[in-house]
C-alpha cells in the first residue's frame, strides 16, 4: 500500500471546489455528480423560459490562449503597420515622470516595445519631462526599472527636456512662418474667442495680427523673464474655424516660474504637449507613434504642425486604454488611499500600479501575456480583476514550484510513525523542475480547517476515526484522539493507517522544524466593481478584509532551494536583470495559493503574499 500511495500523490488533483486533493478518479466521480446536479438545477431554472445564455456576471471567462504576438500580427497593430511598412520602426513608450505607472501603462509598453521588437526595429524610452511642476526623481527612476522588468530595453532613454533649446528653435521657426503669435489673452478672453459656453462663433484676438518681428520680439521677451506666468504665451495659429479643438490656436510655449528636474532655472519659458510631442517625435524619427484614443483630436495638430515646420513626419495611430474594474488607478486616489493609510504604500500588493504587482509577485511575463490575449483595437477595454487574475493563475501553474505551507497550524501526533525521509517533486507534472528531500516527523503540523472534532458521511477529511492521506506520505492517519484549550483544540493524536482502501483525499502538512513565516492574503480593496460610482465615494466602498494576515504560518524546508533558485520562472525580463527581487521567489502552496516573498522580509522573518488564489473566489 505505501508504494502505491506515493506513487499515487504525483497524480493527485485539486477538487476545486472543496480545495482537497483527491485521486483522478475521484475527482471524475465527483464532477460527474455535480454536473449531474447543475443539469437538473438549469433544466428547472429553464423550464419556463429558455433565455439568457449571457455569462454569470463576475464569472471568469475561459481564457483562450493567445500566440505571443499576436497582437502584432493581426489586428489594428498590423493594420497600422501596413499603412507605413517602413523599416527600420523606431517608436517611443513616452510617460510623464509624474506618478507610477500602471497596468494600463503596461499595455502602452507592451503595444510600443513590443511593435518594435516585433518588426525588428527599435523603441525609446522617451521622459515627456514638460511640466517641471508635477515631476519628481523617484518616479524616473521607477519608471525605467518597470520597463526593464517587464523585459524590454530601450534603444536610449532620451527626455523631451534635452531638446528644450532645439524646441525653442522650431518655435521661433514657426514663428517666422506667421504660424505662431505671443498672446496677452486671460483665461476668460480665450475662452470666448473659441465659442464659449454657448458655442457661439470663434474668432481670433488682436495679437494673432501682430507682424512676425513684434512676435519675435515678445517670444524672446517671455523667455528672458519679461513676463511673469500668465502675462504672454506663445499661440500656434492653426485653424480657429476648424470643427475641430486641437486646432483653436493651442498653447505652445508658457511661462513658469519653475525650476525644471533636469534644466535647473535656465528655462523660464516651458514648451506644452501639443507643441513638444510631435517635434520629439520628428527629432527621433519615430515611424509609428501609437498613443491611445483620447489624442484622436490632437492627431490634427500634431500633423500640422510637423508639416508647417516641414520636418520629418511621423505617423500617429491611437488605440484603446486599458481599464480595470474593482480599482482605481488615478494618481490622486491612489494617493489618497496612501496618505490616509488605508494601504500600505504605493507598491501594496492590491492596488494595481505596476509597482503594487511586482511586488504582489505576479510575474512580468503573466503581465505581458495578459495584454496579448485582450490583443489591440481602438475600442476601451474595461477588464474585471477576476480576468486578469485568471490569467495570472494560468501563468504560474506551469511554471512555478509547490511546496507545502500550513496557514494555521495544529499539531498531529502520529503515534506509530518513525522518522522517514521523503524525496518530492517540486512540480510531478514537470520532472525537469526536480525534487527536494522532506523528513517527516512523528509530530506534523496540519491545517486547523483539516480536522473536524465531529465526523460526518459528507466530509473527507480528518476527524476521528476517519483516514485521509497526507500528501506525499507512505500511509493514511486517522485520528484517535485530540485535546482542547477551551474552544479550541490544541492536539490531534492519530495513527497510521496500514491496511484497507486508499483514502478519498489527501491534506498538505509541514514536519516538525519548519520556519515560520507571516502570509498576507489580499483580497479585492474594494466591495464593488465600480468603486468610483460608489456611494459616499471609493473610500466608503472599501473591503475591511482586502488583507487577511497569518502570522503563525509555517512552510516546509523546500522553501530554501526555491528560494535559492529564483527567479521563478527563469525565462522572464527579470532573469535577464540577472537577479530577481524577493517577489522572484514563487511557488505554488498546495491546496493554499499561489505565493511570493514579499519585500517587507528580513533574513530572520519570512513575509509571504498571497500572488493569486488557486481558483477563482466564490465571494466575487
Ligand atoms: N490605461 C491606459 N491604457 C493604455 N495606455 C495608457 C493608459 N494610460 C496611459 N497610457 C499611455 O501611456 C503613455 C504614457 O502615459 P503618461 O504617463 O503620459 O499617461 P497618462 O495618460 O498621464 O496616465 P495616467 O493619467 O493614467 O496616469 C501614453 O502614450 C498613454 O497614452
Ligand atoms: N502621445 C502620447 O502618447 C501621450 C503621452 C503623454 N506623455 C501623455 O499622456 O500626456
Amino acid at each position: 500500500m505505501a508504494d502505491a500511495i506515493v506513487e499515487g500523490t504525483a497524480k493527485l488533483q485539486l477538487d476545486e471546489e472543496t480545495g482537497e486533493m483527491v485521486s483522478k478518479g475521484e475527482l471524475k466521480k465527483r464532477l460527474a455528480k455535480r454536473a449531474k446536479k447543475a443539469a437538473t438545477a438549469k433544466a428547472k431554472s429553464e423550464a419556463p423560459a429558455k433565455e439568457n445564455n449571457a455569462p454569470k456576471a463576475g464569472k471568469v471567462q475561459e481564457v483562450v490562449k493567445a500566440e505571443p504576438m499576436n497582437m502584432f500580427a493581426q489586428g489594428f497593430l498590423d493594420e497600422v503597420y501596413k499603412e507605413r511598412p517602413v523599416k527600420p520602426v523606431v517608436t517611443r513608450f513616452p510617460p510623464e515622470p509624474n506618478g507610477f505607472l500602471h497596468i494600463g501603462h503596461a499595455k502602452a509598453i507592451a503595444v510600443n516595445f513590443g511593435f518594435a521588437k516585433y518588426h525588428g526595429g527599435k523603441c525609446y524610452l522617451r521622459f515627456d519631462d514638460t511640466n517641471p511642476e508635477a515631476e519628481e526623481e523617484k518616479y524616473f527612476v521607477a519608471i525605467k526599472e518597470m520597463v526593464k522588468w517587464l523585459g524590454f530595453e530601450p534603444c536610449a532613454v532620451t527626455y523631451s527636456s534635452d531638446n528644450f533649446a532645439k524646441l525653442y528653435e522650431k518655435a521661433e521657426d514657426l514663428i517666422k512662418k506667421d504660424g505662431a503669435y505671443v498672446c496677452h489673452c486671460g483665461d476668460a478672453e480665450i475662452k470666448a474667442q473659441r465659442g464659449g459656453e454657448s458655442h457661439g462663433p470663434r474668432f481670433r484676438c488682436e495679437h494673432a495680427k501682430q507682424p512676425v518681428e513684434q512676435n519675435l520680439e515678445e517670444f524672446r521677451g517671455m523667455r528672458d523673464g519679461k513676463y511673469k506666468p500668465r502675462e504672454a504665451f506663445l499661440r500656434m495659429k492653426q485653424d480657429i474655424e476648424d470643427g475641430n479643438p486641437q486646432m483653436w490656436d493651442l498653447a505652445a510655449y508658457r511661462v513658469l516660474d519653475a525650476s525644471h528636474h533636469r534644466t535647473g532655472d535656465t528655462w523660464k519659458i516651458y514648451p506644452t504637449y501639443d507643441f513638444t510631442h510631435c517635434i520629439c517625435d520628428s527629432f527621433e524619427n519615430i515611424t509609428h507613434s501609437l498613443c491611445t484614443t483620447e489624442f484622436i483630436l490632437s492627431r490634427v495638430s500634431y500633423e500640422w504642425l510637423n508639416k508647417k515646420l516641414e520636418i520629418y513626419e511621423p505617423m500617429q495611430r491611437e488605440y484603446g486604454r486599458l481599464n480595470i474594474t474593482g480599482t482605481v488607478l488615478s494618481k490622486r486616489k491612489i494617493a489618497k488611499l496612501v496618505n490616509e493609510k488605508y494601504v500600505r504604500g504605493w507598491d501594496d500588493p492590491r492596488l494595481f500600479t505596476l509597482i503594487a504587482i511586482k511586488r504582489r509577485g505576479v510575474p512580468p511575463g503573466a503581465i505581458l501575456e495578459f495584454v496579448n490575449e485582450l490583443g489591440v483595437t481602438t475600442n476601451p477595454t474595461n477588464i474585471q480583476l477576476a480576468r486578469f487574475d485568471q490569467t495570472v493563475r494560468k501563468y504560474l501553474e506551469v511554471t512555478v514550484p509547490r511546496l507545502m505551507l500550513v496557514l494555521d497550524p495544529i499539531p498531529v501526533v502520529i503515534e506509530d510513525a518513525e522518522e522517514i525521509e521523503l524525496d518530492i517533486p517540486f512540480y510531478a507534472k514537470a520532472p525537469a523542475m526536480g525534487s527536494h528531500k522532506l523528513k517527516m516527523t512523528k509530530t506534523v503540523y496540519i491545517e486547523r480547517s483539516d480536522f473536524r472534532e465531529v465526523d460526518s458521511k459528507d466530509y473527507f477529511r480528518l476527524a476521528p476515526e476517519k483516514a485521509v492521506g497526507l500528501l506525499q506520505v507512505p500511509y493514511p492517519i486517522k485520528a484517535v484522539s485530540f485535546t482542547k484549550d477551551g474552544d479550541k483544540v490544541t492536539e490531534i493524536r492519530a495513527v497510521y493507517v496500514k491496511e484497507g482502501k486508499k483514502p478519498k483525499t489527501y491534506i498538505h502538512w509541514c514536519p516538525e522544524g519548519s520556519r515560520k513565516v507571516e502570509v498576507r492574503i489580499h483580497n479585492s480593496l474594494f466591495n464593488s466593481d465600480k468603486p468610483d460610482d460608489a456611494e459616499g465615494g471609493f473610500l466608503a466602498n472599501i473591503n475591511p478584509n482586502s488583507e487577511e494576515i497569518w502570522s503563525d504560518a509555517l512552510i516546509e524546508s523546500g522553501f530554501d532551494e526555491v528560494k535559492r533558485r529564483a527567479p521563478w520562472p527563469e525565462a522572464a525580463g527579470e532573469s535577464e536583470l540577472g537577479k530577481g527581487g524577493p517577489e522572484s521567489i514563487r511557488f505554488q502552496a498546495t491546496r493554499v495559493a499561489y505565493m511570493a516573498v514579499d519585500s517587507d522580509s528580513t533574513d530572520d522573518k519570512v513575509i509571504l503574499n498571497r500572488i493569486v488564489s488557486l481558483k477563482e473566489d466564490s465571494n466575487k
